[in-house]
């Protein structure tokens, strides 16, 4: 009979124990080994026996290709690993942080920030089911999501990654996980990773742990907290994901206490292995075995020792992999590393790999690609935008709320200005089509927020839309407008880019709150991955939104506008005065902010 590992039937234990006794160590370290797509040739793959590929930053296929061109690129990949000796498969893993943002026409969510604003675990179970078939659309069965991340300072480039500063709101959201994976049922095994279908993908719970507590939210960096504070602030969501039978964990680039966390045994090994009992694999983060020592890739040698006895099972090499191959192989010879080690990271491998179907289902389902940006997603990304936006001022003291507004303009006519009111880039934010994102509207199929108010007004309403007005035009024309809407913020950025120490919003957006506020009745909108800096402005606004990173359901934002939907949001992050503040969050002993965290204003549909 065939090998009992190739057989369905068998316990999954069975076929884990079956398989790793047949691999010799060049094949273990394969499975160990995860190369960026760009260097995945068939040769690669099947002379290393690499387990895993990801899309790193490559740009293959292009950025405009349409789900089969993915499905033809990971198939080519994985026929690669089929052909090995024991026919492993593969396993190709992509960011999929707020919907599957890398890939042209599909369906791009509000990221996590704006998700917190709606405190709805429900919602975000939704959500992650989307995710999930349009991943598999592309025959991708592993995501690097959710970030986990309880943000604690918004001056770090990754805080609109983050759901929450505060843990208990993270946990709730890190329900996302069960619609990824499909939900545990009841009582399932906890710790063990669960995949419910072949509709659903692999999870990675992500970085592990404290990444959104460093020093001055600088990316990478160091977090100083007592082991107290570490499991009050940034380990619960963990024990979240664990409960869920999240498959993998990502550990963080950053440091606890001066110790990286890629060579940190106790937190790896002996807290989330052991004590939490976490059995899927922890993986590193790109290059994160590298930066180690500092330079990073100083001392190869010793960053491997150091992330593997530490507990990293798979390696985010994501270039290296011959020096990778070569110097594993060297440490388990000469046992510095003993192969129980090398035998507990390959276990946890192959039972994730076991656990997603991909031995009976290494290709991927083509009926599903319809699933790439339906309209049913899309629907369920504008109901997540409507739900985190959040009302922060709605008319001037002792006057009447502006919000809603009317959809017919007396006057006839309304103002549109900004940066961010016609920028489908900018409303999406990074991780979208590259990974440092894009502004303009030629990056994928969505709705800007200008699209979205000239189809809500009733027609005979002029919408005149001005990216930067002139002062002086305004003046001219301030009796010919109703009212302006002006959409202003951030522009894409991710990871360190986005670390910003004054958090000020680029100009011009100031100069056009300035210009357009100080004449006509306004409505600012604010597109931004965090709070910035509104104090001074707050005085000449009639009304403010914080709109987030809302993706590219642009409705969502003129839904609520203009009322056919009333303003629910509640905000997941305290909105700060002054970053002389900073870090400062729910909870603190001195807590002054502009607005509190929960601080949302409601108004009721029209
Ligand atoms: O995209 C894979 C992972 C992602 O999942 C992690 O959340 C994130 O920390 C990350 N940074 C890089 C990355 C950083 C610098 C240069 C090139 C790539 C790669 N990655």
């Amino acid at each position: 009979p065939g090998a009992k590992y190739k057989d369905p039937k068998q316990p999954l234990n069975t076929r884990v124990d079956d398989l790793l006794r047949r691999m010799t160590l060049a094949e273990k370290i394969g499975q160990m080994s995860q190369i960026d797509q760009e260097n995945a040739t068939a040769d690669v793959i099947s002379n290393y026996f690499i387990g895993s590929v990801l899309r790193g930053g490559g740009n293959v296929p292009a950025a405009d290709a349409p789900p089969e061109a993915w499905v033809k690129m990971v198939e080519g990949i994985q026929r690669a690993a089929l052909s090995t000796r024991l026919g492993i498969p593969v396993m190709f893993g992509i960011d999929a942080v707020h919907g599957h943002g890398y890939v042209y026409k599909a369906t791009v969510f509000p990221h996590n920030v704006g998700l917190g604003c709606t405190r709805d675990p429900e919602l975000a179970k939704k959500i992650g089911a989307a995710v999930a078939l349009e991943v598999r659309a592309t025959g991708i069965p592993f995501i690097f999501a959710p970030c986990l991340a309880v943000c604690r300072d918004p001056r770090w480039g990754r805080c609109y990654e983050s759901f929450s500063e505060d843990p208990k709101l993270v946990q709730q959201m890190a329900s996302i996980i069960s619609g990824f994976q499909g939900e545990i049922p009841t009582g399932g095994w906890r710790g063990a990773p669960f995949i419910a279908s072949q509709h659903n993908v692999a999870a990675c719970a992500k970085h592990y742990v404290g990444d959104g507590g460093t020093a001055s939210g600088i990316n990478e960096n160091n977090t100083v907290a007592t082991f107290h504070e570490l499991l009050g602030i940034h380990m619960p969501p963990y024990y979240n994901a664990i409960i869920q039978g999240v498959s993998t964990i990502m550990v963080s680039y950053s440091s606890w206490n001066g110790i990286k966390m890629h060579a940190n045994r106790f937190l790896v090994t002996d807290f989330l292995k052991n004590k939490l009992r976490f059995r899927g694999f922890v993986i590193s983060d790109w290059l994160g075995l590298d930066r180690i020592t500092s330079p990073e890739h100083a001392d190869y040698p010793l960053s491997i020792k150091l992330g593997i006895l530490a507990g990293i099972d798979m390696v985010m090499i994501p270039y290296q992999y011959v020096e990778f191959r070569d110097d594993l192989m060297t440490l388990v010879q000469n046992g510095t590393i003993p192969m129980s080690r090398i035998d507990d990271a390959v276990r946890r491998i192959l039972r994730v790999k076991f656990t997603l179907g991909l031995f009976e289902n290494p290709y991927a389902d083509t009926s599903l690609v319809g699933e790439l940006g339906k309209q049913e997603h899309r629907d369920l990304a504008r109901e997540a935008v409507r739900r985190s936006l959040v009302l922060l001022k709605n008319g001037k003291p002792g006057e009447k709320p502006l919000l809603p507004l009317p959809k017919k303009a007396h006057g006839g006519s309304i103002l549109v200005a900004g940066s961010h009111a016609d920028d489908l880039g900018s409303q999406c934010g990074g991780w979208t089509i590259k990974w440092q994102g894009m502004t303009g509207n030629n990056l994928t199929a969505g709705t800007t927020i200008l699209d979205g108010i000239k189809s809500a007004v009733v027609p005979g309403t002029d919408v005149v839309f001005s990216e930067n007005p002139d002062a002086g035009l305004i003046q001219q024309n301030r009796g010919r407008f109703d009212y302006a809407i002006v959409v202003v913020g951030e522009h894409p950025y991710a990871e360190t880019s986005g670390d910003n120490l004054n958090l000020t919003i680029p100009a011009p957006g100031p100069a056009i709150i300035q210009n357009v506020c100080g004449s006509i009745k306004c409505v600012v909108v604010l597109v931004s991955g965090r709070p910035l800096v509104v104090e001074p402005y707050i005085g000449i606004i009639d009304a403010l939104v914080a709109a987030w990173l809302p993706g590219t359901e642009g409705k969502g934002i003129s839904d609520v506008l203009f009322g056919d939907y009333g303003f629910t949001g509640k905000l997941s992050r305290t909105w700060f005065r002054s970053v002389d503040q900073l870090p400062m969050n729910v909870g603190d002993a001195h807590y002054d902010p502009l607005f509190p965290f929960g601080f949302g204003l409601e108004t009721k549909p029209s």
